[in-house]
């Protein structure tokens, strides 16, 4: 800027200091007007004052930016994307703390000696009282997005930009910093910058709202919009509620549209029914029939607004209707007919978290690992979960029940076979399960089982890395990583003489015993966990009361967590206005609580029997009545379960297993237990 330019911008601002009009000038707009008055008197800036805007760096820098990290990842993304729509106009975009301090800037790296030169850079110190009136200042001082264009400037060295910046808000109406885009040549008319002052403002909103909403996860969050149309992809306002429906945050615009509707004052500690015409119960009856947006009134204005509602990351509600909040937030529950991960498994029992710490330490090396728990611990998704967290996971994972394959054909389903191998073997031969898990992993569950001839031949293929189909000569290179699981004791197996010691060595390279149900601490979460699986993307998951959980956290859980998912699968079947009482639970969970169930159900496991596969054939089954009669609601439940995926099956046993979530040996003995008798067979 030339010495007369510099000259004139000061004579202006002491011409308005003194209430004249220099000639030619327009008007001064109140707000800008507002910050010359705050940097003659307040500030006492000298506006021909020429020094260069201060520049932060280094460790300097990282001590404001180090504090605000989780505000500062969101708004960064919301920058980038402002950036992309701006940069091709010759702005800079720019982030800045609640102090004004830039924390983060975007701009074409070619012209960085101009951009320093006018300030606008990485660290760049844009505060009200050291660089007068501009964009970033004064947006933050007085809590207003505003353009400050050209001689706008209280200084005359910033009297060349242009800067529109938009101030952002966080719960508790604290100021979170700003989002500015700033040039250093600037068209001919203010209107010019109109539309990038919208911009900025938009950007600004969507750092308030994915905030907020960061903020507040734990709570439940109620959006608001006047626009129905709307309402899912837009929310005007964003009010967080605690378990008993008190209002503990509310965002800017909250504060502003809602505070009449109480008679003014704050918001917060209100109940949610002071705002609209709908208490908290009433409105958790509400979403937990829809997830849609739902209408709702403000109770004094009786202005209609559509309405949707975030659960916290799980909660349970009390039959008194105070909600429990979350004990499992913070982990991602993955959707039905997903595989669990490795860290979604990890529950927030201490000794399976220590028991998965250990299992990471050893997945990505040649160790062996051996998973013993008793039935429905969860065995095969911890083996499967290993594989997909390994550096196998883009390889196959290849399960092979050793207890369910009959002992004649176990051989040739693991090792393969050549080319008329035997009478009735395939023409092209087979390649068995070992040479299909090549690279991947090799899931040998129910190892138990594995007759003693076959556990020869195993030791040899793990010894020397390589297998001979039946019937070939030429051994095969074959790279494995092999998962055991099994619910015997196998050193015990290896006492009685049932189990080659030299091969118990080679698979127990490292073993886990996944505790049973009823000796994790974190039931209730996992059963949260289980609902929101259940609900997938269709709705809110269903809520828990209280006494109800009660109950299940005293079950002993002789089936774990098969035996829960199918008592859940009930109960949300039986519930109403999907909240589940005691009432929706199955009579043996209410009223049992006899351990004797717990061996009852380990003998059963023993008598694990293996029934060949029923070909389909008529739709219909034939059941005993008096084998019905004695069963109780809970045996009833999950008798239907199995009837109903093995007749949408049409009896292939294979597919109603995978579907239902047991092997193939629970699954011949449920049949044997419920005289489930498949329809070629009566
Ligand atoms: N953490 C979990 N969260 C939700 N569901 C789970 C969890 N762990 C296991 N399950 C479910 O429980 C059921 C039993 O799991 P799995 O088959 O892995 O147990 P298992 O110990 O191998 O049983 P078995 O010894 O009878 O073969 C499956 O339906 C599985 O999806």
């Amino acid at each position: 800027m030339h010495e007369r330019e510099i000259l004139n911008h000061v004579h202006k601002i002491r011409c308005w200091s003194i209430g004249k009009a220099s000639e030619g000038e327009a008007e001064v707009n109140p707000i800008i007007a507002a910050s010359w008055d705050r940097c003659l008197r307040h500030y006492r800036i000298n506006p021909g004052e020429p020094d260069p805007v201060r520049v932060l760096m280094g460790a300097e820098l990282r001590e404001y930016s180090g504090p605000i990290e989780r505000f500062l990842r969101i708004a960064q993304k919301a920058v980038q994307y402002l950036h992309r729509q701006v940069a091709a106009l010759g702005y800079c975009t720019m982030l800045c703390d609640a102090n004004g301090i830039t924390v983060d800037w975007l701009g074409d790296e070619r012209l960085s000696r101009q951009w320093k030169a006018a300030g606008l850079c990485l660290g760049s110190v844009w505060n009200e009282s050291r660089e007068g009136t501009c964009g970033i200042g004064t947006a933050l001082v007085e809590q207003v997005p505003l353009t400050v264009y050209n001689g706008e400037h209280f200084r005359a060295k910033h009297a060349d930009l242009t800067c529109s910046c938009a101030p952002v808000i966080g719960p508790g109406h604290k100021t979170m910093g700003g989002i500015a885009v700033s040039s250093f040549v600037s068209p001919a008319f203010k209107d010019s910058q109109h539309l990038a002052l919208q911009l900025v403002i938009q950007a600004a909103r969507m750092v308030e709202c994915a905030f907020f909403l960061s903020q507040c996860e734990d709570r439940w969050i109620l959006r608001l919009s006047v626009e129905r149309e709307l309402a899912e992809v837009s929310s005007e306002c964003f009010l967080a509620m605690d378990g008993a429906g008190r209002i503990v945050a509310a965002d800017r615009v909250a504060h502003c549209r809602l505070a009449g509707e109480i008679g003014g004052g704050s918001l917060l500690g209100r109940p949610i029914g002071e705002t609209l015409d709908v208490d908290f119960r009433k409105l958790l009856e509400m979403f937990s029939r829809s997830s849609m947006v739902l209408p709702v009134r403000l109770q004094k204005s009786g202005l209609r607004m559509f309405a949707s509602l975030r659960f916290p990351r799980a909660a349970a509600v009390s039959s008194a209707g105070s909600i429990v909040a979350s004990a499992s937030r913070g982990r991602r529950v993955p959707m039905a007919g997903t595989p669990l991960s490795l860290d979604y498994l990890t529950g927030e029992d201490p000794k399976l978290r220590a028991c998965v710490e250990r299992i990471k330490r050893v997945m990505n090396k040649p160790i062996s690992i051996l998973l013993q728990g008793e039935t429905g611990t969860g065995k095969e998704v911890f083996a499967r979960a290993i594989h997909h967290a390994s550096r196998r996971s883009d390889k196959p994972f290849v399960a092979v029940n050793c207890a369910a394959i009959p002992e004649s054909l176990i051989e040739s389903e693991l090792f393969g076979y050549k080319e008329g191998a035997f009478t009735g073997a395939r023409s092209k031969g087979m390649r068995g399960k070992i040479l299909q898990s090549d690279g991947g992993t090799l899931f040998l569950d129910e190892i138990g089982d594995m007759p003693a001839s076959l556990q020869t031949r195993l030791l040899r293929v793990l010894a020397e890395r390589e297998v001979t189909p039946l019937g070939g000569e030429t051994p095969i290179p074959v790279d494995l990583h092999v998962i055991c699981a099994t619910h015997h004791n196998v050193a015990d197996l290896v006492g009685l003489g049932a189990f080659r010691e030299d091969l118990f060595y080679r698979l127990n390279g490292v073993s886990f015993e996944l505790p049973p149900l009823r000796q994790r601490s974190d039931l209730a979460s996992l059963i949260r966990d289980v609902l929101a699986i259940e609900a997938g993307t269709g709705g809110a998951p269903a809520l828990v009361e209280d006494e109800a959980m009660r109950i299940m956290e005293a079950h002993p859980w002789p089936g774990n967590i098969r035996q829960l998912c199918n008592v859940l699968r009930y109960a949300l079947a039986m519930c109403d206005k999907r909240v589940i009482t005691c009432g929706d639970l199955p009579a043996d969970i209410t009223g049992s609580r006899h351990s004797g169930e717990v061996a009852q159900m380990r003998c059963l496991e023993k008598d694990r029997r293996c029934l060949p596969e029923a070909p389909p054939e008529d739709d219909t089954a034939f059941l005993a009545d008096e084998a019905i009669a004695g069963l109780n609601a809970m045996e009833q439940a999950e008798r239907q379960v199995i009837m109903q995926s093995l007749q949408k099956h049409k009896w292939q046993i294979t597919r109603a297993v995978r579907e239902i979530g047991i092997s193939r040996a629970t699954m011949y003995r449920k049949m044997d237990k419920y005289a489930i008798v498949p329809p070629n067979k009566h």
